[in-house]
């Protein structure tokens, strides 16, 4: 029998028997690691036959070949990535699990039998209060009633913020297509059809936005200040109880709306833009 080292010796010149083959002994191979017979086969250079079998599985992924060969057998290149999982693979399925065991618990109001179902009518109220038509409304009737350019000028962003808000929140659930909680009740009033995902939650990206713009605007006073701080953690928050989201909907969505702000703040439609529209109009 040879010593470990001579085995190692071996390995490094690439005379291993082929697995399976040979000594008549399988040996266990990690699915990352090309095997050293195949790394001869690729090239005799072995720093560069080290770096592809470095390789992400990415970009093997993206080599062409459909099969990976472990020691003869021919498995299917994405169940190779199942097994071997990159750090960031584990890390991102077990932040989805802590989310969505942590969202199942909070959703405590998602219907009237649940255990605290009776504050859902509360929570329903505070929806309303970061729902996209008040808001559109609201914004709409003050642009109308305001006699000042001034105020004109900051109903008019607002209302763009508000339909950028609309538009870049669909585009991401678009893409995302991340199903609601199963214990959501889809009771929602007036919905487009992308409000059936989840991710971001556009209650939470409006509740940031028009907080900043709120408080960068119109609200000076520090108890409003604070006020309008709270209503915006609440709308978030209710958002996890109603069961309408996971948690980490909410919170993208809170980022999201913080740098939407910033957006609607470098498109800043200006009293001179303002005018030229409204001269255009007449
Ligand atoms: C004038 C007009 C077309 C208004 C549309 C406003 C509208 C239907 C907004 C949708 C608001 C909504 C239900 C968003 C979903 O929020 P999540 O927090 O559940 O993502």
């Amino acid at each position: 029998m040879p010593s470990p080292k001579a085995r190692n010796s071996a390995g490094r010149s690439g005379s291993v028997p082929s697995p399976g083959g040979g000594n008549g002994r399988y040996e266990f191979i990690a699915l990352n690691r090309t095997p050293p017979h195949l790394l001869q086969r690729q090239g005799s250079d072995p720093t560069s036959a080290r770096l592809r079998a470095s390789e992400s599985p990415n970009r093997r992924r993206g080599s062409g070949s459909s099969t990976s060969s472990t020691g003869g057998q021919q498995l299917p290149e994405e169940d190779c990535m199942r097994l071997n999982p990159s750090f960031i693979e584990i890390a991102l399925s077990s932040l989805l699990a802590i989310d969505l065991w942590l969202s199942k618990r909070l959703g405590v109001c998602a219907c009237e039998d649940s255990s605290w179902g009776s504050v859902r009518p509360l929570m329903k109220l505070i929806e309303i209060s970061g729902h996209g038509i008040p808001w559109l409304a609201g914004a709409a009737y003050c642009l109308y009633k305001s006699d000042s350019i001034a105020g004109q000028e900051v109903m008019l962003n607002l209302l763009m913020a508000l339909v950028l808000d609309l538009v870049l929140v669909g585009v991401v659930k678009a893409a995302v297509r991340r199903r609601r909680p199963a214990h959501n009740q889809m009771d929602m009033f007036a919905t487009f059809s992308v409000d059936r995902y989840s991710f971001p939650s556009g209650h939470a990206t409006r509740a940031a936005m028009c907080a900043r713009f709120l408080l960068a605007h119109l609200v000076l006073a520090a108890p409003l200040r604070v006020l309008v701080l709270l209503w915006a953690s609440f709308v978030g928050f209710s958002r996890v109880l109603l069961g309408r989201h996971n948690v980490t909907d909410v919170v993208f969505g809170f980022f999201m709306g913080y740098w939407q702000y910033n957006l609607v703040e470098m498109l800043w439609l200006s009293p001179l833009m303002f005018q030229s529209m409204i001269g255009q109009l007449d």
